[in-house]
Formats: structure tokens, C-alpha cells, sequence
């Protein structure tokens, strides 16, 4: 019931679209450089209050240098970072009203739960009693209530990482920085606290800006994704956006997976356009109002579609948007089967199919023939 309303209520959740709305942190034409060297190049974003925003990209894209150039662990060489309406230059870390939780957890080993999570209320002169009510109250909140006095080797993992989480949440910031915050759990441990962290978050009301390479986090967690390579933020959007509306085909690429058929445009009517590929297969695709206006006769276009919005078939299939090919790699995953077809020009065809009974729908084996057909808005077609 409970994630229920929590659902209903995130989905209209969407500051971003509101042209009123005020923006809860700027980075504002922010570069940073070091010898040289842009980690962080031109970068301008607006994260809004209560969101959950999530940094994608490969390693040494500037995910990491992004989050510690808010907390003020690095100087921006250009542009600056506005924080609730505040410019934070030259603001030392400790007087942001940002925290930050780390990969590798850094619990003190001497220290109990407790005594970990109490630190940094003991280093503000906070009072013992109030100390101690907001301790209680963390680990409620991680569901650790019974693990306060035991030390950091006497758990697992996972509780290791509630507890960063705790220490990280009990001075109450307005903002706070993970840095893959759930890179040591195992994929089912990591799965859970998906949804047991972003519950949390609902019910603090903090702003949390993510580090993760993997995508599935992101797209799990967050209210927004910033894709980022080199430096820079290539799209920013919700994780429906992200995946189903790329505007590059890096960004296609990246997120998921996706077959891209590249090709001339010999002819347009109205949105619909032919794309002759390569290997001679004519496709008949839709364009949306952005990329129809470059796509003009005799241009080169490419276009994505992803491996669940393809069927596949044993028969012969006819018209366009068909193509056929030899079974070149079958993976069973258990939810889905996802096939690899090699064309004869010898390009790669991903296609996946939902298990949804547990007889194969369909019939192929290793270097059988097969099919494949999609609709023409089945894809998209990619400005570069
Ligand atoms: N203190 C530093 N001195 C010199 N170069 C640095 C420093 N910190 C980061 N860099 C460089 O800046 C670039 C971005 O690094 P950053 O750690 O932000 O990437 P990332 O996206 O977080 O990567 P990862 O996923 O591997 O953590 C890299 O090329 C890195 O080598």
C-alpha cells in the first residue's frame, strides 16, 4: 500500500517541467581542470528540491569530481555553484548544508554502531540527550534499531552501508551526495535497499544526488538521469526519456541495449521515411518533428531499436521492416530469452522476448534461419 502512494505521489512529482519552479541547486558554466585537463567542462544543471538525481557515465566521465566540487572538497577553476538561492565560493565543506556518503564506508573500526553515527553530532557540541534521540531515531529509520552497540566487523555489508547511510542522515542536510552508495551489496541485497533507499528519501524530503555506473541503479532510483561523458552532461531526463527518447547515439548506446541501422534516406512522405541500409534491407521508419527536418533524400540517417521492440520468427516473414538472418547466440536469462541474429552482412541483430509462458514461444536453435520485423515507430532515429 505503501509504495503504492508513495508511486502515485512521486509520478507528479516533476519540478523540472514547471517554468516557475526555482531551481534548489545550480551549477552554473562550471569547469574544472586538473594540469590541464577538463574533468569537468562548460557544465551547467539545475537539480530541484526533494529530487533524486542520479550521475551516469563510464569511469573518468566527472561523476565523482561533479559531487565533490558541491560539497567543496574541490574548487571549480571556472563558473561557480549556487546552493538554496546561496553561491557557495570559497564556502568550506563543513559549512555546506551538504553531506556526503563515500563508497568505501569509513567507519571507524573502534567504534561502535552508535559511536559512529554519534561523531559528527559530538564534533557540533551537540547536547547528549539530543544526540541521543536522533541516533535512535536513524536507526530506526535504517532498521538498525538492535545493531547499536555492535562494532562495524560484526555485520554484514549491507548493514556496514545502513550505517553510513545513518551517519550520513543524522545531521539532517539538505542534500546528500552518494558516491555508489550500494557498490558492496550483492545483487539481491543491492535490489532491496533500491527501494528501501529512494522510500527513504520520500520520507525525508532530502535532495540525493547519485554516483553510479550502473544503470539499472539509476534508472531504478532516480527522478532524473544526467548522462555524462568527458566532462560534460549529454542529457538529462527522466529515465523513460533517457531510454526511450536518446538524442544521441551515445546516449542510445549507453543506456541499455540497442540495435542501430544505419543508412541513406531515398525517400520521404510526410513523417515516414525509407532508410535504404547497407546490406540493401528497406525500412520504412517514423521520424519524430526534430529529426524529420534533417532527414532529407539521399542523407544519411540511422536509426535504434531495441532489442524487446523486435519480434522474431521461425516462418518467413515478408515487407519492409524485415530482416532475416542466422541464430547466433541464444541466452535463456529465465524472465527473458534474448537471441542474436547475425545478418549476412555479418552485423549483429539483438532481439529479446518476454518469457512470459513457460513454453518457448517460438522454435529456433543454434544457426536456424529466423526473422525479424518491427513497426516503423518501433525506434527512433538518432540525430548523430
Ligand atoms: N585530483 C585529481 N588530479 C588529477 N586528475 C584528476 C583528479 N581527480 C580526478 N581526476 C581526473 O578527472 C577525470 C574525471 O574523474 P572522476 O573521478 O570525476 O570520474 P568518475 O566519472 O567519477 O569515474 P569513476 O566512475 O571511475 O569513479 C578523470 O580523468 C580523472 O583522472
Amino acid at each position: 500500500m505503501k509504495t503504492k502512494s508513495l508511486g502515485s505521489v512521486r509520478k507528479s512529482f516533476s519540478p523540472w517541467t514547471d517554468p516557475d519552479a526555482k531551481p534548489f541547486i545550480r551549477f552554473e558554466n562550471v569547469t574544472k581542470t586538473f594540469d590541464g585537463t577538463a574533468a569537468i567542462d562548460d557544465l551547467s544543471a539545475d537539480v530541484y528540491e526533494r529530487e533524486f538525481f542520479a550521475l551516469l557515465g563510464a569511469s573518468g566521465s566527472g561523476k565523482s569530481t561533479l559531487l565533490r566540487l558541491l560539497a567543496g572538497f574541490e574548487t571549480p577553476t571556472r563558473g561557480r555553484i549556487v546552493l538554496d538561492g546561496e553561491d557557495m565560493t570559497g564556502i568550506p565543506p563543513h559549512k555546506r548544508p551538504v553531506n556526503m556518503m563515500f563508497q568505501s564506508y569509513a567507519l571507524f573500526p573502534h567504534m561502535n554502531v552508535e559511536q559512529n553515527i554519534a561523531f559528527g553530532l559530538k564534533q557540533d557540541g551537540m547536547a547528549k540527550s539530543e544526540r541521543n534521540d536522533r541516533i535512535a531515531e536513524v536507526l530506526k529509520l535504517v532498521k538498525l534499531e538492535n545493531y547499536g552497540r555492535r562494532k562495524p566487523h560484526q555485520l554484514s555489508g549491507g548493514q556496514q552501508q545502513r550505517v553510513a547511510l545513518a551517519r550520513s542522515l543524522v545531521k539532517r542536510p539538505k542534500v546528500l551526495l552518494l558516491d555508489e552508495p550500494l557498490g558492496a551489496l550483492d545483487k539481491k541485497l543491492r535490489e532491496e535497499t533500491q527501494f528501501e533507499l529512494t522510500d527513504l528519501q520520500y520520507e525525508l524530503g532530502i535532495t540525493f544526488i547519485m554516483v553510479t555506473h550502473d544503470q539499472e541503479e539509476a534508472m531504478t532510483m532516480a527522478d532524473r538521469i544526467a548522462v555524462m561523458g568527458d566532462g560534460r552532461i549529454l542529457q538529462i531526463g527522466t529515465p523513460p526519456e533517457i531510454y526511450e527518447a536518446p538524442t544521441s547515439r551515445f546516449v542510445a548506446d549507453f543506456i541499455g541495449t540497442v540495435n542501430i541501422f544505419d543508412g541513406t534516406v531515398t525517400a520521404r512522405n510526410g513523417d515516414r521515411l525509407k532508410l535504404e541500409t547497407g546490406a540493401g534491407h528497406l525500412l520504412e521508419v517514423d521520424a519524430n518533428e526534430e529529426s524529420v527536418s534533417r532527414a532529407r533524400s539521399g542523407e544519411k540517417a540511422a536509426y535504434a531499436v531495441r532489442p524487446e521492440k523486435l519480434r522474431i520468427s521461425a516462418k518467413e516473414l515478408t515487407g519492409p521492416n524485415v530482416l532475416s538472418g542466422e541464430v547466433w547466440e541464444i541466452a535463456y536469462i529465465g524472465d527473458m530469452t534474448s537471441f542474436h541474429l547475425k545478418m549476412d552482412d555479418g552485423k549483429i541483430v539483438r532481439v529479446s522476448m518476454v518469457n512470459a509462458s513457460r513454453e518457448s514461444p517460438v522454435q529456433l536453435t543454434w544457426h536456424d534461419r529466423a526473422w525479424v520485423s518491427f513497426d516503423p515507430d518501433a525506434g527512433l532515429l538518432l540525430a548523430n
